[in-house]
């Protein structure tokens, strides 16, 4: 699936997964009859359909035009824009990792809307994926489609397959940043950033 962006920047190609329907939902009958569940049951007769379709749903990440503005105000200190909703899978055991991300940029040449944080966070969480990996896609895709002087992502999040199984560490939560340019290199602009999304916690 391809993230459109105007300006004729740099199209972001990210990669949607091929759902193979029929065999997905197969397998959902076999994994589910192999666990022992009686899926002539009328509860149970339609969860392998609504199985994949949850997969599916929390795999497919949503097209968005990424729309950017001339910075014409010359605005050039923090844009930071907090507690955008995150959910995502953890590819180790395809549990949900649920939790906010914190998107900030020292701007360039151009500005981002606004809504275009969530939405690139959300286009960004649809897939299997680990949170560092997420946390780098989404400062990477910043990066790429604004220039901007500085990018800094935070995300914070618990993730159940840790806290509903295994270690059962309820509550536990999980941090991890991203930073470029001047928000990695220049001490008085990490510090507000790191401060700012600090308040958040
Ligand atoms: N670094 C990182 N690890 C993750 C993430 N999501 C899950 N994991 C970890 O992936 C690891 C997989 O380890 P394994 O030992 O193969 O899995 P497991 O036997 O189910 O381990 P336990 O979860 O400890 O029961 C676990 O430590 C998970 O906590 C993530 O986003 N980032
Ligand atoms: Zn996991």
């Amino acid at each position: 699936m391809t993230v459109l962006e105007r300006d004729a920047r740099p199209r972001i190609a990210t990669a949607g997964p091929e759902v193979d329907h029929p065999g997905a939902h197969r397998a959902a009958v076999d994994l589910l009859t192999a666990l022992g569940l009686d899926l002539s049951v009328e509860h149970l007769a339609d969860t392998p359909r609504r199985m994949v379709d949850a997969l599916v749903e929390l795999t497919s990440p949503p097209e968005f035009e990424l729309t950017t503005f001339p910075n014409d105000d010359e605005y050039d200190e923090l844009v930071l824009v907090e507690d955008i909703p995150v959910r995502s899978l953890c590819e180790h055991h395809m549990l949900p990792f649920v939790g906010v991300a914190h998107v900030g940029y020292l701007p360039g040449e151009r500005i981002l809307g606004l809504s275009k944080f969530a939405r690139m966070v959300d286009h960004h969480s649809r897939r299997p994926q680990t949170q560092e990996r997420l946390t780098k896609r989404i400062a990477d895709h910043l990066r790429r489609a604004l220039e901007p002087r500085g990018v800094g992502v935070v995300i914070d999040a618990q993730h159940t397959c840790m806290s509903l199984r295994g270690a059962r560490a309820t509550g536990s939560r999980t941090l991890t940043s991203a930073m470029f340019g001047q928000l990695r290199d220049d001490a008085r602009s990490r510090a507000e950033f790191l401060d700012l999304t600090r308040g958040r916690r």
